[in-house]
């Protein structure tokens, strides 16, 4: 019987998923809520997490170890790293990194620690699905790289670095982490994020302005897609 863990960092992110189940047993747990909710004949278990590396991991491992949740959807808002990515445009995560995590000193590259990995792949199955949903939404949607780390990005030469040393075309501050509980636990996961920002000098006032509009854009894609799974 599958069970699958809808996540976001922030209220405003499952908001409109909450919304769109209607009723849902809540559950506190962990200094967290969990809803639980049967949506179209699959159990569902949404949360967020609140914002950074720690809380998600924190959530996303409850979701599979406490309420059994065998697949994880995350949907969200992001900053642009990719210059053709504008506010509203969704982004989804090939694999993904921690942009903060730095042992540089020992010679490691940036985002690698010993018996860890600079990337976790994303689920492809559902990568490839996403392809279906988008041209099913008349939607086109970036799939790359996500680069991850505690802290609201809003400089060029921050997010200039982050494209220059991981690639990425979205950045944030949860999709990392979640990738590795998933990859740990072997539950396949898809992580989706609509930009609210250019994680410039001006993200903050972006983000203020676009944060809602943008998770209503990730979350209406993350429930089609879970329609078709
Ligand atoms: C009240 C402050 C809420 C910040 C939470 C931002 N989320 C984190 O996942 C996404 C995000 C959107 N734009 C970002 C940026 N420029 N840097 C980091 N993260 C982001």
């Amino acid at each position: 019987m599958q069970k699958i863990a809808i996540m976001g960092a922030m209220p405003e992110e499952v908001a409109p998923i909450l919304e769109k189940l209607g009723s849902y047993k809540t559950t506190e747990y962990a200094g967290n809520k969990y809803y639980e909710a049967s949506y179209k004949g699959i159990e569902v278990v949404v949360a967020y997490s609140k914002i950074g590396k720690v809380f998600s991991t924190l959530t996303a491992t409850t979701m599979i170890e406490h309420f059994g949740c065998d697949r994880l959807l995350f949907s969200g808002v992001a900053g642009a790293v990719s210059p053709e990515l504008k506010v509203g445009d969704l982004v989804v995560a090939t694999k993904l990194s921690q942009h903060d995590l730095d042992i540089t000193a020992f010679g490691h590259p940036y985002g690698f620690v010993p018996e860890g990995a600079v990337f976790v792949e994303a689920d492809k199955d559902m990568i490839e699905l996403s392809k279906k949903v988008a041209s099913k939404m008349g939607k086109s949607v970036k799939e790359g790289i996500i680069a991850t780390g505690d802290q609201f990005v809003a400089n060029e030469e921050r997010k200039n670095w982050i494209l220059e040393t991981f690639d990425a075309s979205a950045l944030e501050m949860e999709g990392g982490s979640v990738a590795v509980v998933c990859n740990a636990l072997n539950v396949p996961f898809f992580i989706l994020r609509s930009i609210s920002d250019a994680a410039d000098m001006d993200a903050s006032f972006s983000f203020d302005e676009f944060l809602e509009s943008s998770a209503i854009i990730s979350a209406e894609f993350v429930m089609n897609m879970v329609d078709e799974i």
